[in-house]
């Protein structure tokens, strides 16, 4: 049900059993397992508005139109990075029903088995290990057939994936003009360039094709909304949800076992003065993701009393790693200008086209608006013998776990030149540095103020940079294939270096140019039980306290080896499984 202001009174006098704060990618997944049991009241308040209706949302080749600072992104800008020469960068994160997950750009990576094993071998938890979450990536997916039914064999293994889920995941659904070139330079390369039937087996070394999550039928973009809380679940009578309520912070009014206990979040609606309140009888649930989960905690007394007395917050539960711990991966795209008139950068500027392409959408859900930025992708692992980790730890999370990702895209990806076809080829560093780690600070008293946010991009001086170089090299051994030959013109940038390029001028080159992949986790960290830092049991329970667990991907405590909403699908199914279980009874 889609509750409205009208229904507030009813609101602030019902008592949920659970309170979810974040209609986003984990949030939402939560509100619909829940909700199978006709027992439990959920209440789920999102800050940004509905995502129905909006087509810049639901067409997969506008994803990169979504944000940043559109009506849908809560418009962030990082604090100076000094890894990136001091640069200040863009930092969207979903402000809207389906949270990132309706406006990312659909790139559906799981990790390796390594980034989980980790997990299960640090949290001291075996249910965060690969085998015990493979289950739950398999849940959350529904793999369908793409949007051009072509035939799929070959390009994936069906063993690995999950096909009743709610999270639809589909392969390419319209070939492009350089696929036959990328499959022949990998063919002619060798090297870190091996096939890989499937990256999202848990062994994702080498390179395949791109799975995104796109219904094929519908060539649609599919987001927790459009699945987790798709029509069918909206009209399930236990079931509510409010847009445009922005929660302040969450109260405890009483102790329970001796710590306190929380089951009162505060909230204000369309951007108004008045605070409104909810309250749940079971659990409340923050899944407001991993810039703004923290905040909520550090409004409400929740994280380092130090930092919270520098805004006059009275200290409830101490936790000093509130807001610290954040990972990102920082991207780099390398572009040329190419010899075709076959790429999609017309797509990206010509308004005709884009009626026409839009069109063609809506008549057929097929053509170039059917797919998302990637063909194929791959994963590469930095030999164990590099001199890069004669002094350094070696951060990949283990063995046949990638450093670096690469993937290809049939258009420039970024500002769009007013002429000219392109190349890209991006690249993610996948393993930043154990130093690379940013925070979430409050900037103010007032709970509806921007976060201070460090991305902490490039800021492990032992490993960041020599591995991004080592990424970029790759990329530019994959674009001296020969296959390229008679398509690659030249660089799209003259500053771009070429194979011959120094250290010292890949360097430059690199903290000019990278940015944030915006796989933000860490924020509220899971530790073991008992342990002295960190934010979370592996259950996903606020430590300290009572009443409360955070879902969303804050709580990874290292980035996974890949673009982070699967694992967050995933975990926020294991997390729906053990609330369950909480309350059984
Ligand atoms: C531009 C972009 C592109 C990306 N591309 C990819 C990709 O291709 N593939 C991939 O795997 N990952 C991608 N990611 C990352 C991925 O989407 C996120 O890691 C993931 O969706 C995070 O899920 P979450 O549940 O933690 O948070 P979110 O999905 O962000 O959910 C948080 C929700 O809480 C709401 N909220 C926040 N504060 C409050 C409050 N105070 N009160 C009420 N509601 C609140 C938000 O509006 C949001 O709806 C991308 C991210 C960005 C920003």
């Amino acid at each position: 049900v889609m509750l409205s202001e009208r229904d507030l009174p009813h609101v602030a006098t019902t008592n949920y059993d659970f309170v979810i704060v974040g209609g986003g990618t984990a949030g939402n997944v939560v509100a619909n397992r829940l909700t199978e049991n006709p027992n439990f009241n959920v209440l789920v308040l999102e800050a940004g508005p509905s995502d129905a209706g909006v087509l810049a949302l639901q067409v997969p080749f506008l994803c990169t139109t979504t944000t940043p600072q559109t009506l849908w992104d809560w418009n962030y800008t990082t604090v100076s990075q000094p890894g990136l020469n001091g640069a200040l960068v863009g930092y969207p994160r979903g402000y809207v029903l389906g949270g990132t997950s309706s406006v990312n750009c659909l790139v559906y990576t799981r990790g390796s088995k390594a980034d989980f094993d980790r997990y299960a071998n640090f949290t001291g938890d075996e249910g965060w290990s690969w085998d015990n979450m493979l289950p739950y990536f398999k849940k959350s997916e529904k793999f369908t057939p793409p949007s051009d039914r072509h035939n799929t064999a070959g390009q994936f293994d069906p063993s690995v994936h999950g096909f009743d889920g709610l999270n639809s995941v589909s392969l390419p659904g319209a070939p492009t003009a350089i696929d036959d070139r990328f499959e022949a330079a990998i063919d002619q390369l060798g090297g870190e360039f091996t096939w890989n039937l499937d990256t999202n087996s848990g062994s994702p070394l080498g390179f395949g094709w791109s799975q995104a999550v796109i219904d094929g039928p519908s060539a649609s973009r599919s987001s927790s909304s459009t699945g987790y809380l798709a029509r069918e679940f909206l009209l399930r009578p236990n079931l509510h949800v409010l847009v445009n309520a922005q929660v302040s912070r969450v109260i405890s009014e009483r102790t329970r076992d001796g710590v306190p206990e929380f089951k009162t979040v505060e909230f204000r609606l369309n951007g108004g003065d008045t605070l409104f309140t909810a309250s749940a009888s079971k659990e409340l649930i923050l899944s407001a993701g991993a810039t703004n989960t923290p905040q909520v905690l550090m409004n409400s007394g929740i994280g380092s009393a130090s930092h919270l007395s520098e805004h006059g917050i009275p200290s409830i539960v101490d936790l000093p790693d509130v807001g610290e711990n954040l990972f990102d991966h920082p991207i780099i795209t390398l572009s040329w200008r190419v010899d075709s008139n076959m790429t999609y950068d017309d797509y990206k500027r010509n308004s005709a086209l884009q009626d026409e392409a839009l069109q063609t959408w809506k008549d057929t859900r097929q053509g170039v608006y059917a797919n998302g930025i990637s063909q194929h992708i791959g994963f590469v692992r930095v030999p164990d013998n590099s001199s890069i980790f004669v002094n350094a730890t070696n951060p990949a999370s283990g063995p046949g776990s990638p450093h670096f990702e690469i993937f290809v895209s049939n258009f420039l990806l970024g500002a769009t030149p007013s002429e000219g076809n392109y190349l890209s080829i991006s690249t993610i560093l996948l393993t930043p540095g154990d130093n690379a780690r940013g925070s979430v600070k409050l900037n103010s008293s007032d709970p509806f103020a921007i976060p201070l946010i460090d991305a902490g991009l490039l800021a492990d001086d032992a490993t960041d940079v020599a591995l991004m170089r080592e990424a970029v090299k790759s990329v530019l051994r994959l674009a001296s294939a020969p296959a390229w030959g008679d398509y690659i013109i030249e660089a799209a940038d003259s500053a771009q270096p070429g194979l011959n390029a120094t250290d010292a001028q890949l360097d430059t080159f690199i903290r000019t140019n990278t940015r944030s992949a915006y796989h933000v986790v860490g924020t509220s960290s899971i530790t073991r039980k008992g342990a002295e830092g960190g934010v979370v049991d592996p259950d996903f329970k606020l430590k300290k306290a009572a009443g409360l667990r955070i879902v969303d991907a804050s709580v990874l405590p290292f980035v996974p080896a890949g673009h982070s909403q699967a694992a967050t699908y995933a975990l926020a199914e294991r997390a729906a499984d053990l609330i369950k279980a909480t309350h059984s009874a």
